[in-house]
């Protein structure tokens, strides 16, 4: 009996050497492979990330991965009748541009620091780096396709019911009064960052599917595309553009400069009245400080994880370390992070605060983790005075000015757009702009529409094919008429009364 024991579990340890041996086989089959293509960055991170000595490994017997595959191209054809299917599209809608975000590049500086800060996790989800080896230390292997989809922050406003995000399709900057057009360099080395950028797989939570589904929840939270908002579409709010560049861009650019006393800062609350540009500043460090950028909205802490918040909360941490360097966009953070209070709150919630501190707590402890908190709300005074502490900058973010105002609004209706209309007078109304030049230009498309229907017979339109816009006449210039008729109709969201509020809250607590 004893014998047959020692012989199974021989024949197990056989095996299993035999899986590590093959696991290790392939790596060094795809790194001769990337050589071969001329991958060569790529085939140095992946040595230097399964840390597995590759480069003391050479392919024997004229392997390679291109006839691995065909081989088994024609064997499947032969006991099936049929060709394999190797490879399909991750999502139906996925676009072939966007496609390119899923071919498996993956950032040196990026798996280094990965690498690095495996080690210093310090709670109780396993740590990233440990799950690796724990799976054997082969490699990262990727949970399925990696998300390349949506933006959830576009997302997010309509669902809020605020309507289409200005996403500033138009390349244009203002200079004083003048629109410059961007320099297409400028445009296109965003454009090429998403386009090329890559998110580096996560390591296999297979042997956990609990920790799996919210390692992948969190990740679907990365924005991959580009959210298309520069700092210079942004009018105004020139301090808190400096302290969002002097927390994310600069420390990236200067890292030399940003040590010990200077370290970047590590916490920032965005607060003041709705519709004053505080998630375009976030959208805009998104485009521009090419850091791994998680959305966290308050749905996606709580609703489905109600019990499991604090648990995703550190795993949220976990995973913005390992693609570090990494920013945590949490909006109306105030819908998560209220006062804690000791009767009347459900347990999980508290759990869930505290678990946030901790963390927040741990990136402003550690000097070499490049993940920054940034916040927003409508409603500081909500929150809870442990997290203001360590949200180290909190900045108002106030209604525009009056040379703001008229910046938006030439930026919305251009003079081209408009016939001679007074900027200097309307810029003096508080009301929304967005909301007001968005209603002010749909007055001659109005105008346009209703003489197509008076030449219309709309009995025999086929609806289903599109206008050619060649042939359409152009709904003709936004008039002061038109203008001050939107003012009239558009009320600002905002009291006046809660401005005073915001400004009250800012002299007490605030810091830039
Ligand atoms: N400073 C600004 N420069 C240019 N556009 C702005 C500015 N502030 C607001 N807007 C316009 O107003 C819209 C709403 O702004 P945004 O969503 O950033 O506000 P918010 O402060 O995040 O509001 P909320 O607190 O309700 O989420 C933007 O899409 C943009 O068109």
């Amino acid at each position: 009996m004893l014998m047959k024991y020692k012989a199974e579990g021989e024949s197990r340890l056989q095996e299993e050497k035999r899986i590590t041996e093959r696991r290790r086989n392939i790596l060094v089959i795809v790194q001769r492979h990337l050589i071969n293509c001329g991958y060569i960055d790529a085939a140095n991170a992946l040595t230097r990330e399964c840390n597995l000595g590759l480069d003391k490994w050479e392919v024997a017997d004229n392997i390679d991965l291109f006839y691995i595959v065909q081989d088994f191209e024609e064997y499947y054809e032969m006991k099936f009748q049929r060709k394999p299917t190797m490879v399909r599209k991750s999502f139906n809608e996925v676009d072939p541009k966007k496609q390119r975000v899923n071919l498996p590049k993956i950032n040196s500086a990026q798996s280094n620091q990965s690498r690095d800060n495996g080690q210093n996790g310090s709670n109780s989800v396993p740590n990233i780096q440990s799950n690796v080896a724990a799976v054997g230390g082969q490699m990262n292997k990727p949970q399925g396709t990696i998300y390349n989809g949506k933006a959830p922050l576009a997302k997010q406003k309509s669902q809020n019911g605020k309507g289409e995000e200005s996403k500033a399709d138009t390349p244009f900057v203002l200079e004083g009064k003048n629109i410059k057009m961007l320099k297409k360099e400028e445009v296109d080395q965003v454009e090429e960052y998403f386009e090329n950028r890559i998110i580096k797989p996560l390591p296999d939570y297979s042997f956990n599917p609990e920790l799996k589904e919210l390692a992948l929840t969190i990740q679907r939270e990365i924005i991959n595309e580009n959210p298309n908002v520069r700092f210079h579409d942004i009018v105004g709010l020139d301090e808190a553009k400096r302290l969002l560049k002097e927390a994310v861009l600069m420390p990236l650019k200067y890292p030399h400069f940003f040590t010990g006393i200077l370290e970047p800062w590590k916490g920032i609350l965005l607060f003041g009245p709705p519709g004053t540009g505080k998630t375009m500043l976030a959208k805009a460090v998104a485009t521009e400080c090419r850091t791994t950028f998680f959305n966290m909205s308050a749905s996606t802490i709580v609703s489905k994880w109600r019990g499991d918040s604090e648990k995703l909360v550190r795993l949220l941490f976990e995973i913005a370390r390992f693609h570090q360097p990494s920013t945590i966009f949490f909006d109306e953070i105030d819908s998560i992070m209220s006062s804690r209070t000791s009767t009347g709150e459900h347990e999980a919630s508290r759990r869930m605060k505290t678990e946030l501190l901790i963390q927040l707590d741990g990136l402003i402890k550690s000097s070499n983790e490049r993940v920054f908190l940034l916040a927003a709300s409508n409603l500081p005074w909500e929150l809870d005075t442990a997290l203001l502490r360590r949200l180290e900058k909190r900045i108002l973010v106030p209604l525009p000015s009056k040379e703001a105002r008229e910046d938006m609004i030439r930026k919305l209706i251009p003079t081209k757009s408009s016939d001679n209309l007074d900027y200097d007078t309307f810029s003096q109304y508080g009301s929304d702009i967005r909301l007001v030049c968005k209603e002010a230009a749909m007055k001659p498309l109005r105008r346009l529409m209703s003489e197509i229907e008076i030449q219309t017979d709309f009995n025999n339109i086929n609806w289903s094919i599109q206008a050619d816009p060649k042939s359409m006449p152009s709904p003709g210039p936004v008039t002061n008429q038109d203008f001050n008729n939107a003012i009239s109709t558009t009320k600002a969201a905002t009291h006046h009364t809660n401005i005073g509020k915001y400004q009250k809250w800012m002299d007490d607590f605030g810091s830039v």
